[in-house]
């Protein structure tokens, strides 16, 4: 392959966070055909010349601040060895800045205008790959498990190459990673004709934990009117995901990111986003850093997953992630009248107050370790009055 000409952002990254800076200056590889200088006014230009509107139905608003593009990929700690799963490259704006890193990018884009020239644009670039498709129709499980089949060979690959010439080892990785996996971990984005994904497989065919080596990561500037249904598809993936660096509404960030129960904006969200993972708020992002510029300011959250074994323990995941909804479906009415007809008021209240909460709360009162006490409570309850009628 021909090498691609690097140039430098031409100021050292501003510091947002406290997060330590992985390397002073970024090398951007000079592809991404709207870049040269990346600003508003040549996004705009650039988009008008390919005769392309920004989509308001795909929340297309790109952002035109390399700056911060370069501090979301510091804030996500990409590094060579990561695998990154991109929701939404739009014009490859952030690709850019994630294939500087060297890690294995794979980008899914639902624009069918903007694939085509994505593909054209990086198709020299041979640790990207494309899917053309709507991520919430693809196998998010299945694509994981391929993305963490990926890391896990190239993690073997390294330590097979290490002795090896560096050229060598190069070449060795770019074949593995090109050739498919093995049948049991094969599905459909590696087609990239492919908008849909067979949804037969499941994470149980990623590679053994041990060989997992390398992080599987999501960073992205996800549209807007996605953000919920993708962070509940998302959020699970702990153990095979190590982290979510997106790029969400400042007051939606706000709302997943603070603990404190009895917020007016503490919704269920916010603490199954809790149960799921420790979310931190990175920085501001201003509305203006965007084109066409959205009516909100955005920020970029990080969601540290947490596997299964590091949650608070629950006698049923998928019950207690239903009684969190059942219960903020009233979130301002006593859980103890929310939570007929599945469970009596005398059970509710006996429930709460052993788990040290009054039996009047409501949803909003309770953290995650409380709703979670409060539900393992309510299930032993249940079991118990099962086996009493038995008896
Ligand atoms: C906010 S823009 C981000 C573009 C670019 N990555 C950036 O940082 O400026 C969102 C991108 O997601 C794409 N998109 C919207 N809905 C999508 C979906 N369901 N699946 C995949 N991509 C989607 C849009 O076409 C657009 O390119």
């Amino acid at each position: 392959m021909e090498e691609q000409p690097r140039r430098r952002t031409d100021e050292q990254p501003r510091r947002r966070s406290e997060e330590p800076l992985l390397k002073e200056d970024f090398e951007v590889p000079a592809v991404g055909w709207m870049w040269e200088p990346n600003t508003a006014a040549a996004t705009k230009s650039s988009l008008k010349s390919a005769n392309i509107k920004a989509k308001k139905s795909l929340g297309q608003n790109f952002c035109t601040d390399d700056q911060i593009l370069a501090d979301i990929v510091t804030a996500a700690r990409v590094a060579p060895s990561d695998v990154v799963i991109e929701v939404g490259p739009g014009t490859g704006n952030l690709t850019r800045h994630l294939l500087a890193t060297r890690a294995r990018v794979l980008a899914v884009e639902k624009d069918d205008t903007l694939i085509e020239r994505l593909r054209e644009e990086f198709k020299q670039v041979p640790n990207l790959q494309l899917v053309h498709g709507d991520v919430m129709r693809l196998d998010l499980k299945a694509l994981v498990a391929q993305m963490a089949a990926a890391a896990a060979a190239a993690a073997q690959l390294d330590s097979q190459a290490s002795s090896n010439e560096p050229q060598q080892e190069q070449q060795q990785q770019q074949q593995q990673l090109q050739q498919p996996p093995p049948p049991e971990q094969q599905q459909q984005p590696a087609d990239e004709s492919s908008s849909s994904i067979s949804s037969s497989r499941s994470s149980s065919s990623a590679a053994p934990a041990k060989q997992r080596r390398r992080g599987v990561k999501v960073v992205a500037n996800l549209p807007y009117n996605i953000t919920k249904e993708f962070l509940q598809a998302m959020l699970p993936q702990g153990g095979v995901v190590s982290e979510l660096s997106i790029m969400i509404q400042e007051e939606v960030a706000h709302r997943l990111v603070d603990p404190t129960p009895g917020r007016p904006d503490y919704r269920a969200m916010s603490l199954i986003t809790h149960y799921y993972s420790k979310p931190v708020y990175r920085f501001l992002i201003p509305k203006e850093k965007y084109f066409p510029v959205p009516g909100v300011d955005g920020a970029l959250v990080t969601f540290k997953l947490l596997p299964p074994s590091k949650r608070v323990q629950v006698s049923g995941e998928r019950g207690f992630i239903s009684l969190i909804n059942k219960a903020f479906s009233e979130r301002r009415k006593m859980m103890r009248n929310t939570l007929q007809p599945l469970y009596t008021p005398q059970q509710v209240e006996a429930a709460l107050q052993k788990a040290g909460v009054r039996p009047d709360a409501r949803a909003q009162d309770l953290d995650v370790e409380q709703f979670a006490a409060v539900y393992n409570n309510l299930q032993a309850e249940q079991i118990a009055a099962v086996s009493a009628v038995q008896q």
